[in-house]
């Protein structure tokens, strides 16, 4: 069933935005330009943050709730709206209210960001009347960041290039434990190690299930914050654990909720912990394709 938003109280109308996990991420190779060349699969889970909207008619884009080191001006959510706003050049004067209700870990390899700024465009696109295509949409993601387009495809995803290239992906439904170190990994630093491996050979979506995988940021991104090594040896006492992205949340694949209930509650007290499970689909993928011109 289509999504529908429901209003709160003041109007304003609320969207999830769901988080990422890279199940793998190799490098296999760099750009002119610096940036790398990955390959990873992308798996959308039912964790997330919800942001919510409410229509302005004075052309103005007011974030009611910036989070403290991350000024209105800088907040993806206000970047994406003022980038589909300039993009769509409506002679109404088209503006909106956002307020962000952040649960997903920040700079933790969960895209929470990313996905906020996607949600954005796809809702926006709908509430603006933009009726731009998904592929136009993801193009402006892409200008916001690496990781946007993703969420805008909208499908669990083999993901190439700098994050542009997508080819959907069957993958099965999982239930994982992910622990949050409390350290801010800074993903240029880590694409800048002289240490990372940037040369893993490529492989073939077809070849997927006989890969052997694994993140190549993570090694770069323990030996910097030591703190995800002993959040990897914790969890992999209970299943083969790794790191998502380029850090700091790492993960596993807990075999059921039984399980996963009894891993949680026997976290020690220096450890943040949770539950998430896979999403087939993005939860607004059916909602922005509808009313969108072809
Ligand atoms: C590696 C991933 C995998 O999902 O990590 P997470 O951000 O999710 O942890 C992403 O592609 C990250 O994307 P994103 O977080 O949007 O990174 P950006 O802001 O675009 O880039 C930050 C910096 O990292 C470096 N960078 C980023 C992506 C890339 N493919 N190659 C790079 O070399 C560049 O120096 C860039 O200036
Ligand atoms: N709406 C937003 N939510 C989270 N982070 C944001 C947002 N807007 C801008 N940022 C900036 O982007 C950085 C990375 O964000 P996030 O997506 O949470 O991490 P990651 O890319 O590791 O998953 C944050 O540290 C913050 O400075």
């Amino acid at each position: 069933m289509s999504f529908s938003p429901i209003a709160d109280e003041q109007g304003f109308l609320a969207y999830p935005a769901p988080a990422k996990l890279n199940l793998f991420l190799h490098i296999v190779g760099r750009r002119a330009d610096g940036y790398h060349l990955l390959q990873s699969v992308f798996q959308l889970v039912d964790a997330h943050d919800t942001i919510y909207l409410r229509l302005r008619d004075d052309g103005q884009i007011v974030h009611h709730n910036p989070m403290p080191g991350v000024p209105a001006d800088t907040d993806l959510t206000v970047r994406a709206a003022r980038l589909l706003q300039s993009k769509l050049q409506s002679t109404s004067k088209i503006g909106v209210d956002i307020r962000v209700e952040k649960r997903l870990p920040m700079g933790g390899g969960m895209g929470g960001g990313s996905s906020d700024a996607a949600t954005v465009l796809l809702a926006l696109n709908r509430l603006w009347n933009g009726k731009l295509s998904r592929t136009d949409l993801m193009g402006l993601g892409l200008q916001l960041g690496a990781d946007v387009p993703f969420f805008i495809f909208g499908r669990n995803a083999f993901v190439e290039g700098i994050g542009e290239v997508m080819t959907e992906v069957e993958t099965p439904d999982r239930h994982f434990v992910v622990l949050h170190p409390q350290v801010h990994v800074s993903t240029p630093e880590i694409f800048k190690d002289p240490n990372l491996t940037r040369n893993t050979p490529s492989i073939k979506v077809r070849g997927l299930e006989e890969a052997v995988t694994r993140n190549d940021l993570e090694s770069c991104a323990v030996q910097k914050y030591p703190e995800i090594g002993r959040h990897l040896d914790y969890l992999n006492q209970f299943a083969p654990a790794r790191m998502t992205g380029s850090g700091s949340c790492v993960f596993a694949e807990i075999a059921s909720q039984a399980e996963v209930d009894a891993v949680l509650f026997g976290l020690l007290e220096s450890i943040n912990g949770f539950a998430v499970q896979t999403l087939k689909r993005h939860p607004l993928y059916e909602y922005a394709d509808e009313n969108v011109s072809a």
